[in-house]
């Protein structure tokens, strides 16, 4: 069976890990949620590295662990990425690269020179760890988790050591292993928009449970979870750059459902990209205004509405077309000047689409 079948209970003072998830078989999961809400020890718990009896995990077929066996992690074909790259300062980069093959018993050098051109780091081979930047020391990390060629990548945090700066280096990096590594990547992270940017599907966890599990776009745009996301709430749509203007620097992206305009990022027409739209920048009107500076308007249903974390507010979640679904934050009180009532067709007005990749 495909995917990853992940289940385990695991009691802590004060605290219980209480899983039960079916992950896909690849692309990028993400941990999601709040300090203290067990991503980490979830984590530990598929690495092997905290034992929970009785747990099951099943990586596409494989059984790591059920009622009859729990495999230790040198046993189980994973790479792990900390938040902070423990690397040897003694060794040089290529031979940090290598102590990690070690461990696996010499998995195949193709893995390793895969790893090395997937991070960019051929040029740093023969650098000691002292001589590498703080993003550099992270491409080493990722590349040594990778080397090893793993049947899934767990990724804790692996950017929230790093400055603004940094973080901006390593994306690029993050994303390409999105698009090009063909093994499972469960990736933990508080940020919502590395999450917008690198999942593809996320399991929502609060006090050592999953609130959701799903399809990224699904688990964004349901209006009993953002509210958790606070001002971070919105939606991710994956389109196409259909048409690129070059007069005024902007891009056409259609989705399923519409087009949108956005600041033109360089990206050929053809290729595909995610745009996030954040909840607190869409409004809506009941019929199309002709006399506003906003690009983006489209026609919309309402589907859902629900309170948001503040009692004025409201969160609105809008269907686009048959598979798109955008969220709208408004006031409780222009929710009712406009008798807002799911199945109503009305207008989205999008004061800011961000281009994430
Ligand atoms: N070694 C440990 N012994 C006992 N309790 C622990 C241990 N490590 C973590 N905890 C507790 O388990 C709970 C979950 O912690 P965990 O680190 O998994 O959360 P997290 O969601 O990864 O948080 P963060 O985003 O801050 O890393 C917390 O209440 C934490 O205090």
């Amino acid at each position: 069976m495909r995917g990853i079948q992940a289940a385990f209970r695991l009691e802590r003072a004060g605290f219980t890990l209480d899983v039960d998830l079916d992950l896909p078989a690849c692309g990028v999961t993400a941990l999601f949620g709040h300090s203290g809400s067990g991503k980490t020890t979830l984590l530990r718990c598929i690495a092997g590295l905290e034992r929970a009896p009785g747990g099951r995990l099943v990586v596409n077929g494989d059984v790591w662990q059920d009622g009859h066996q729990l495999r230790p992690t040198h046993q189980r074909p994973l790479g792990y990425v900390f938040q902070e790259a423990s690397l040897f300062d003694h060794l040089s980069v290529m031979n940090n690269l290598r102590y990690g093959l070690r461990r696996v018993g010499g998995a195949s050098a193709r893995g390793l020179d895969q790893a090395v051109e997937l991070l960019g780091i051929a040029h740093l081979l023969d650098r000691k760890p002292a001589r590498l930047s703080g993003g550099e020391r992270s491409r080493v990390g990722i590349a040594r988790a990778l080397a090893v060629g793993p049947k899934l990548l767990l990724m804790d945090e692996p950017l929230a050591a790093l400055d603004l700066a940094r973080k901006q280096e390593i994306l690029p990096y993050l994303e390409r292993l999105h698009r090009e590594l063909d093994i499972p990547v469960v990736y933990v992270s508080h940020a919502p928009d590395e999450v917008a940017r690198l999942a593809d599907h996320i399991v929502a966890m609060d006090a050592g449970r999953a609130l959701a599990s799903g399809p990224l776009a699904e688990v964004l745009s349901r209006v009993d979870l953002p509210i958790r996301l606070g001002e971070d709430a919105g939606v991710v749509l994956e389109g196409v750059v259909v048409e690129r203007d070059a007069a005024w620097s902007l891009a056409r992206v259609a989705f399923p459902g519409g087009c949108l305009w956005v600041r033109d990022g360089g990206q050929a027409q053809g290729a595909t990209v995610r745009v996030r739209i954040l909840a607190r920048d869409v409004s809506l009107a009941l019929s199309p205004a002709t006399d506003t500076s906003l690009l983006n308007s489209l026609p919309v249903v309402v589907d859902q509405l629900a309170d948001d974390s503040h009692p004025a507010l409201a969160l609105c979640r809008l269907q686009v077309g048959t598979s798109s679904s955008l969220l709208a934050r408004l006031t409780r009180r222009s929710a009712a000047a406009l008798d807002l009532q799911p199945g109503q067709a009305v207008c989205a007005q999008i004061k800011a689409v961000a281009l994430i990749g």
